[in-house]
C-alpha cells in the first residue's frame, strides 16, 4: 500500500541490540518520514516487547498493526508476512537482514541486469549511530558494493551540514516554545505522571541514565542542599545505583513511589510514549540522559543537560563525549564550558566528588547555560533536518 499523495514505499529494518536506543530513533524516524513526507513506510522490528514500552498502544502479540500512520511489523523468521520491495530499503545500526530480503535484493538486482525494464531493486541504505566526530564527514554517503553487485549507502547522522543531519521534527521548536511560555503545563505533566508535592520553586531533574556510582553521590548532595530537589527516575537501569540509600529494595518500586531523604524527594516515574518523553525534558530544570535519542531529545529540549553515553570497549566512548563536548561548547564562554565539560566528563567516569563539585559550581552559573541549552537547537539544527536530507539524498541518488 502506499501513501495517498506519495507513491513511495519504503521499508525500515530494526533490530533491537538492548536498551530502548535503536527502536526509539528508527520509531522517530519511521513517524516523521510518515507524517512529514507521506511516504508509506514499513518498520520491521524483532522484538515488539520492548518497542511497547516507548508505544505503550503497540500489541507485542500482532504480526503487523498501524500506529501513527507507519505500518508496523513483526520481524521473526521466517517473516510472518512477505516482505515487496519499496523504493527505499533502510537496515539501522547494520542490523543483518533476512535471508529472504537479501535473496529477493538479489534476483531483483540480477533481473534489471537483464532486462531494463525490469523492476529495479530497493537503494539499500544503512543508517549509522549519531557521531559528532569529524571523520563523519568523511563518510556519511559512501556506497559499499557487496558480493552480489549490489551497493549499499552508508547514511551517517551528524551536527554539520555535510553530514546526515539530525532527527527533528516540524514544528517542534515552536510546540516546545509554546509549552515553556506556560508554567502551569509543567505543573499538570506532573500531576498527570503521578508526582505530588512539586512547587513552581523547587528544582526537578529527570534522569535516564545508565547505572553509576555519581547518581548516589549527586542525590546525597541534593539531599544535603538548601533547596528542594525532585528527582524524577523512570523506572530503570539508573534506579538501581540507589539501593545503598533506598529504605525499600528497587524491585518493589513501582511509578507514583515517592521517597524524601532530607531536601530530595525521589520519585518514580512510568516511562511513557516518545511525545510524552519530550514533555518532560521540556519540563524539568536540568535533565540526565543517555544513549542517542534522549541525548538528542535533551538538546531540542533546550535545558542544560548531562550526557550519560554509552560504554565502548577501550573507552572509545570518551572520544565521542569529547568530540560532541567540543562542538556543543564552542560558543560558550570558556569558564562555563570548561565547568560543564568537567561535569559530564566525571559523571561518565564515575568520579563521584568531583562530579558533585562541578554541580555544585554549575548551579552558580545556571542562567548563562540555560541561555546557549535555549540558542544551541537552532545551531546544531545547521538548516536541516535529517528526514529533509535523507529524502534529498534518496532523490539525487
Ligand atoms: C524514559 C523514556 C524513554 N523513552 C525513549 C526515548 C528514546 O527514544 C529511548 C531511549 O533511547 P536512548 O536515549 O538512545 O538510550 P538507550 O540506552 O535506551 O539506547 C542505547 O541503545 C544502545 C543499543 C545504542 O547503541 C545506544 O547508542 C543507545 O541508543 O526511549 C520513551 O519513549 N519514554 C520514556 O519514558
Amino acid at each position: 500500500m502506499t501513501s495517498q499523495n506519495n507513491p513511495e514505499r519504503w521499508d525500515i529494518f530494526c533490530a533491537v541490540v538492548d536498551n530502548y536506543g535503536d527502536i526509539g530513533v528508527t520509531w522517530r524516524l519511521a513517524k516523521q518520514l510518515s507524517a512529514k513526507h507521506r511516504i508509506a513506510i514499513t518498520l520491521w522490528v524483532d522484538d515488539l516487547k520492548s518497542f511497547s514500552h516507548i508505544l505503550p498502544a503497540l500489541d507485542p502479540a500482532l504480526p503487523s498493526q498501524i500506529h501513527f500512520g507507519v505500518t508496523i511489523n513483526q520481524w521473526s523468521d521466517p517473516l510472518p508476512i512477505l516482505y515487496q520491495a519499496g523504493n527505499v530499503l533502510i537496515e539501522a545500526f547494520a542490523c543483518e537482514l533476512p535471508e529472504q530480503v537479501k535473496t529477493r535484493l538479489i534476483s531483483m538486482h540480477q533481473a534489471s541486469k537483464l532486462d531494463p525494464n525490469a523492476e529495479r531493486p530497493p537503494l539499500w541504505l544503512n543508517l549509522e549511530y549519531l557521531s559528532a566526530e569529524s571523520w563523519v564527514e568523511g563518510c556519511h554517503g559512501l556506497p559499499s558494493m557487496q558480493a552480489s553487485g549490489l551497493k549499499k549507502y552508508f547514511y551517517f547522522p551528524g551536527f554539520t551540514a555535510k553530514t546526515g543531519g539530525l532527527i527533528c521534527e516540524n514544528e517542534l521548536f515552536e510546540k516546545r516554545d509554546a509549552w515553556q511560555r506556560e508554567p502551569q503545563n509543567r505543573l499538570d505533566l506532573f500531576s498527570s505522571l503521578g508526582l505530588s508535592g512539586i512547587t513552581a520553586d523547587d528544582e526537578v531533574v529527570s534522569v535516564f541514565s545508565y547505572e553509576s556510582s555519581t547518581l548516589q553521590a549527586l542525590c546525597e548532595a541534593w539531599q544535603n542542599s538548601e533547596h528542594t530537589t525532585h528527582a524524577l527516575f523512570p523506572k530503570g537501569r539508573s534506579l538501581n545505583s540507589l539501593q545503598p540509600i533506598l529504605p525499600c529494595s528497587v524491585e518493589t518500586l513501582t511509578a507514583g513511589t515517592q521517597i524524601k531523604l532530607g531536601n530530595l524527594v525521589i520519585h518514580i516515574l512510568p516511562m511513557t510514549d516518545q511525545e510524552g518523553y519530550d514533555k518532560l525534558l521540556w519540563s524539568c530544570d536540568f535533565n540526565i540522559v543517555r544513549g542517542e535519542d534522549s541525548f538528542l531529545r535533551a538538546q531540542w529540549a533546550a535545558k542544560p543537560f548531562i550526557w550519560h553515553i554509552y560504554a565502548q570497549e577501550d573507552d572509545y566512548h570518551l572520544i565521542k563525549l569529547d568530540a560532541f563536548m567540543q562542538l556543543y561548547c564552542n560558543n560558550l564562554p570558556p569558564e562555563l564550558a570548561k565547568s560543564w565539560k568537567a561535569l559530564n566528563l566525571a559523571f561518565n567516569k564515575e568520579q563521584q566528588e568531583l562530579t558533585v563539585s562541578h554541580w555544585q559550581k554549575l548551579n552558580l552559573i545556571g542562567l548563562p547555560l540555560l541561555r546557549h541549552a535555549k540558542q544551541w537547537p537552532i545551531d546544531a539544527i545547521n538548516d536541516v533536518d535529517l528526514v529533509s536530507r535523507l529524502v534529498q539524498f534518496v532523490k539525487n541518488s
